[in-house]
C-alpha cells in the first residue's frame, strides 16, 4: 500500500491492460510506490511476463483483460490508439461493478468513444496522457488528466494513484487535449519525420560531413532519430486518430511548399512580408514579444550533444525551411505556441525552443532568408523535405496506416545502425537542456 493511501483505499487495484513500454513503466512506478498491480497483455506474452514480474514485485500477472477488469478498482488501457475500440469492446463489459477506466493512448477522440461505447454506465471514466516517452523521468512532466464522466470522489483517487509519478496535472476535456496535443506532437513529429525522410531520399547520415554542424541542427538529428528509433504505431496512431491533427499536418505541409516555391522563384519582397508577419503573429511585435526574458534554450548547452566529430570550419549558414514552415503554419492557424506548453512533451519543448532561437537572435532570420533565397547548398534537401511534408501530409489525410508504417519502416531501416548512440546523446541532451531551462 502506499505511504499516503487514505483509509478508503487499503484495497485499491490498479490494473493495467497493455504490458508494452508505456504499460511497464507505470507498473514500476505505480508498484514501487506500494500500489497494488494486475497487468495483463496479449496471452501470449503471459510466461514472459511472468518472468519479468516476480510473484515479489507488487505486480500480479494475469493472462487477459478479462481478468484485469473484472479485479481492478482502476484500469488503465495501454495499447495502441488504433486497437482502443477493439480492445475495449473485449474487455469493457468485464469491467467491476463502480470501478474507474482511463487510458494512457495518446489521442483521446477514439478512446472516449470507444469507453462511452462499451462499458457499461455504472463505470466512471477517467483518462490520462503522460506527456513523455517511458524512458523520460516523469517528475516535472504533464499529466494530463480528463474527468470524462466522473464522481469527484473517483477523480480524487485516481490523482492519489498518479501522484507517485510526480507529474504536473493538467486538467483538460479529450477535445482540447487533441486540439493541444495536435499541435505539441502531431505536427511536431511531421516535421521530423520529414527531415528524416529528406535526409534518406539524399542518402546523407547528417551528422557525417560539414553541412549539418551546431546547436540547432544537433537538436534536428537527435530528435529525428529519436522518432525514428521509435514504434511506428504511436506516431501514426496520434497523428491519423486525432480528428484535430489532419488540418494542422496539412498547413504544415502547405507552408512548407508555398515558402519553398518563393524561394525558388527568388521572390524576395514577398518571402520577407510573409516571414516577418508570421514572426509578428507567433512571437509578437517589436518591444511587446510573447517570449520570455530568457530565451527558453541556451545556444551553448545544445553545442554539445553532436553525434558526429565536429569539423573545424565553422557551422555552414542554413535557410531552415523547416522552422520557417513551423511559424508560418502556426501564424496560419492562429496558434500561439506558447500557449500549448501546457501539454508541451521534451521534444516539443526543444522544438519551440530551437524556433524561438532562429526568430529572437539577431540577424540570425535574415541570414535564413538570404540562404533561402541567393544560396542553393540546402535547394536539393529542401526539396525532397517539402516532397515529405506533403507524402505526410496525404497519408493523414487518408488515413492510410499501412502506407504510413510503410514510408516509416524503411527510413527507419536506413537509420538504424545509429539508434544506439542516437538515443544516448538524446537522452542526455533532453535531461540538459531540462536542467538547464531550471537554472
Ligand atoms: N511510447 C510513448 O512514448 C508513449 C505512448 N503513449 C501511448 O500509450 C499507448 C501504448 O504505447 P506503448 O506502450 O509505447 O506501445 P507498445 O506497443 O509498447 O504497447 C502496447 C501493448 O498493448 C498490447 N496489446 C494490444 N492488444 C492487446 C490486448 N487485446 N490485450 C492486452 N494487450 C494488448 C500490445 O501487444 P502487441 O504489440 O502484440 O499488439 C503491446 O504490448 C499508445 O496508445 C501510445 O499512443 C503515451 C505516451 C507516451
Ligand atoms: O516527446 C514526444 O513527442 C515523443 O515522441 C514521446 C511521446 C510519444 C507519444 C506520446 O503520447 C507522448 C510522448
Amino acid at each position: 500500500m502506499a505511504a499516503a493511501t487514505p483509509p478508503d483505499m487499503e484495497n485499491f487495484v490498479v490494473g493495467l491492460i497493455g504490458m508494452g513500454d508505456m504499460g511497464k513503466m507505470y507498473a514500476r512506478r505505480l508498484s514501487t510506490a506500494g500500489w497494488r498491480v494486475m497487468a495483463c497483455d496479449r496471452e501470449e506474452k503471459y510466461d514472459d511476463l511472468v518472468k519479468e514480474f516476480p510473484e515479489n514485485s507488487n505486480v500480479q500477472i494475469l493472462r487477459n483483460g478479462h481478468l484485469v477488469s473484472r479485479a481492478s478498482n482502476y484500469i488503465i488501457y495501454s495499447v495502441e490508439a488504433a486497437a482502443i475500440g477493439r480492445v475495449v469492446s473485449q474487455f469493457g463489459p468485464s469491467t467491476k461493478l463502480g470501478a474507474i477506466v482511463g487510458g494512457q493512448t495518446s489521442c483521446k477522440d477514439p478512446e472516449i468513444k470507444a469507453f462511452e461505447e462499451y462499458l457499461p454506465s455504472d463505470v466512471d471514466i477517467v483518462s490520462c496522457h503522460s506527456l513523455h516517452g517511458p524512458s523520460v523521468d516523469s517528475r516535472g512532466q504533464p499529466l494530463v488528466l480528463i474527468k470524462h464522466r466522473a464522481s469527484d470522489e473517483s477523480f480524487a483517487r485516481v490523482e492519489t494513484v498518479l501522484r507517485c509519478l510526480g507529474s504536473t496535472h493538467v486538467y483538460l476535456t479529450a477535445k482540447e487535449h487533441d486540439r493541444i496535443t495536435a499541435d505539441t506532437q502531431a505536427v511536431t513529429h511531421a516535421a521530423f519525420l520529414s527531415m528524416g525522410k529528406a535526409w534518406h531520399a539524399t542518402k546523407q547520415f547528417p551528422w557525417e560531413g560539414a553541412r549539418y554542424v551546431g546547436g540547432i541542427e544537433n537538436v534536428k538529428i537527435n530528435l529525428m532519430l529519436r522518432i525514428y528509433a521509435q514504434k511506428w504505431h504511436v506516431y501514426a496512431g496520434l497523428a491519423i486518430l486525432n480528428p484535430e491533427a489532419h488540418k494542422q499536418i496539412n498547413q504544415f505541409a502547405k507552408s512548407t511548399t508555398e515558402l519553398y516555391h518563393l524561394m525558388l522563384e527568388g521572390r524576395r519582397d514577398e518571402l520577407r512580408d510573409r516571414v516577418y508577419a508570421a514572426k509578428e503573429k507567433v512571437f509578437g511585435a517589436e518591444g511587446n514579444p510573447k517570449w520570455a526574458a530568457q530565451p527558453l534554450l541556451r545556444d551553448d548547452v545544445l553545442d554539445r550533444f553532436s553525434l558526429g566529430k565536429r569539423p573545424d570550419s565553422p557551422p555552414l549558414p542554413n535557410n531552415h525551411l523547416s522552422l520557417l514552415a513551423m511559424v508560418d503554419c502556426w501564424s496560419a492557424l492562429g496558434i500561439v505556441p506558447y500557449d500549448h506548453m501546457i501539454c508541451s512533451t521534451p521534444l516539443f519543448r526543444l522544438w519551440l525552443g530551437v524556433t524561438e532561437h532562429v526568430y529572437r537572435t539577431p540577424g540570425l532570420l535574415d541570414e535564413c532568408l538570404r540562404v533561402g533565397l541567393d544560396d542553393n547548398t540546402f535547394r536539393r534537401d529542401d526539396l525532397h523535405f517539402t516532397i515529405a511534408a506533403c507524402g505526410w501530409a496525404e497519408c493523414v489525410a487518408l488515413r492510410q496506416f499501412e502506407t504510413w508504417r510503410e514510408r516509416f519502416a524503411v527510413t527507419q531501416k536506413f537509420f538504424e545502425p545509429r539508434f544506439a548512440g542516437a538515443m544516448e546523446v538524446g537522452n542526455a541532451m533532453i535531461k540538459s537542456v531540462l536542467e538547464s531551462s531550471k537554472e
